[in-house]
């Protein structure tokens, strides 16, 4: 038993990679998949594809590395978050296609929250803001909008998952409805202080806590996946959200250490250790990791489009026909505009929260074009770090600001990491894994079934690739960074 096999289930794509019992990749496979758009601010998945994707590519990965599957001693699987789907315990088909952590259908709904005063008690037990983003009012709108849909789920028919809990349900053949603390927290119905699922919440938003999965730990026995699947029988032994698997791949074990991927959106991950730091600049708080029954939270800033940005560059405006053309466009950008994009097409998170916002583009001229466009969406990405560390800091003050260690697609462009590390004015380290993401899944798999060392040792093996030193004029980076203020408010205010 030498392999792990890691499933990165993500927001466009799929990935399964296979890692040696020295924690180095072996074999990969990836697939994207549908988005499905059906209004303005909705985002749907079919789960059903995103399972067919998981499956293709796990096998495909395991054929590629050349491996017996009897020779998988664990599956760790991390995924996006947030995003919530409802199925029949029985027939074991979903009732509605998948929502999306970036679907804003439930925005007026938690405005009543709001308006009811149910911030405090939500922020209280979960550590979240009221905002669609998270699963709680999904999941209402999907018993409120399916027909038949809550009878079924008082009845305990229907059962409710994140990504991560239908895909161990599907591998298991329904023999397991699960999730790990880190998914559980990022449902708005968890509390993270107790560590169970909050019947206040679940009350007010009338959800039967009969289709709530089992909260386990990060690394934990969550079930086995059938022979049928992928060739044997292999236990599933880790499971975290994509960011916080971010945060365990990047070796972010102690308190003060801070990450940031650079996916579809970005979102930066502090560890507080055992400490619940409440934010006072609309971050969250959220659980880093759950080990051996020992909860380690996070402060999180959370943004809904970084690498979206480019995807829109491409799919949007047809100005590029690949992500990795947008580097050289923005160095062909003119200096003498100032071409801003804020990209609020789902609204925008930390720290504004505004789910009503859509994007907007600011300093156009007659020749403004492609290059201004792309170099515009790429130093969005940094801008909207930088706000989200400033608040941050703001939160942990007692400490010196902490190097950011960034992973996630994205992170490819060297000209994005550059930008960010001026416009932070600090350095930005790019380790030589970037799918980190998966190595996190990889270890709490490997960790817990005893072929890897403990995080001591692991962190150990993390290393740098390259460090981005900020090279910007201080007054010039302050001068753009106040233009960026200006067109965020004068974005918000549109609304
Ligand atoms: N060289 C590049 N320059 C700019 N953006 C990139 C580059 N390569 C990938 N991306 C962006 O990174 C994102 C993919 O990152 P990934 O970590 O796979 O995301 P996810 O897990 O959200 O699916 C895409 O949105 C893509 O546009
Ligand atoms: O799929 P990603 O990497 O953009 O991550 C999505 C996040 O988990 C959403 O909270």
């Amino acid at each position: 038993m030498q392999y792990i096999l890691a499933i990165d289930q993500g927001t466009t794509s799929s990935r399964a990679i296979v890692f040696g019992s020295d924690l180095k990749p072996v074999e990969s496979a990836q697939q994207e998949f549908t988005q499905h758009f059906p209004r303005s601010g909705w985002v749907e998945h079919d789960a059903m594809e995103i399972w067919e994707s998981v499956l293709s590519t796990a096998r495909a990965a395991i054929d590629k590395a050349g491996i017996t599957p009897g020779d998988i001693a664990g599956i760790g699987i991390t995924n996006q978050r947030e995003t919530t789907l409802v199925w029949d315990r029985e027939t074991g088909e979903p009732i509605h296609n998948a929502i999306v952590w970036q679907d804003r259908r439930s925005a007026e709904y938690c405005r009543e929250l709001r308006e009811a005063d149910f911030e405090e008690t939500i922020t209280a037990r979960t550590g979240l803001i009221i905002d669609p983003y998270f699963s709680g009012t999904k999941l209402r709108w999907l018993l409120e909008t399916v027909e038949g849909a809550r009878e079924k789920a008082t009845a305990g028919k229907l059962a409710f998952g994140t990504i991560d809990s239908w895909l161990i349900w599907k591998l298991t053949g329904g023999a397991s409805h699960v999730t790990d603390a880190t998914n559980a927290a990022r449902t708005m119905l968890y509390d993270i202080a107790k560590g169970r699922w909050s019947s206040t919440i679940c009350d007010k938003l009338d959800i039967p806590m009969e289709m709530l999965p089992k909260v386990l730990d990060s690394a934990a026995e969550f079930g086995t996946a059938q022979a049928e699947h992928l060739g044997a029988e292999i236990p599933i032994l880790g499971v975290a959200g994509d960011q916080q698997a971010a945060t365990v791949g990047q070796a972010c074990f102690k308190p003060g250490m801070l990450k940031s991927t650079y996916g579809t959106g970005c979102f930066a991950l502090l560890n507080t250790g055992d400490e619940m730091v409440r934010s006072q600049n609309r971050l969250l708080t959220t659980i880093a990791y759950q080990l051996d029954g020992k909860v380690t939270y996070a402060l999180e800033g959370s943004i809904f489009v970084a690498g979206a940005v480019v995807q829109w560059l491409r799919d949007g405006l047809g100005i590029i026909e690949a992500a990795d053309e947008t580097q050289g466009l923005a160095d062909q950008a003119d200096d003498g505009q100032d071409v801003i994009i804020v990209p609020a097409f789902t609204g925008l998170g930390a720290p504004y929260w505004e789910a009503e916002s859509r994007g907007a583009v600011f300093g156009l001229t007659r020749s403004s074009g492609p290059a201004e466009f792309a170099r515009a969406a790429l130093q969005s990405v940094g801008f909207q770090t930088r706000d989200l560390l400033e608040a941050m800091q703001a939160d942990w003050a007692d400490d010196a600001p902490p190097t950011l260690r960034v992973d996630g697609g994205m992170t490819a462009s060297d000209w994005t990491m550059q930008f960010l590390a001026d416009i932070l004015g600090a350095p930005v380290d790019r380790p030589e894994v970037l799918e980190t993401t998966a190595l996190g899944a990889a270890w709490l798999a490997g960790y817990k079934a005893g072929l890897y060392p403990g995080p001591e040792d692991f962190a150990k093996g993390w290393a740098l690739e390259r460090t981005f030193e900020p090279q910007m004029d201080a007054d010039l980076r302050e001068a753009r960074h106040a233009a960026w203020k200006r067109a965020v408010k004068a974005t918000i205010s549109a609304t």
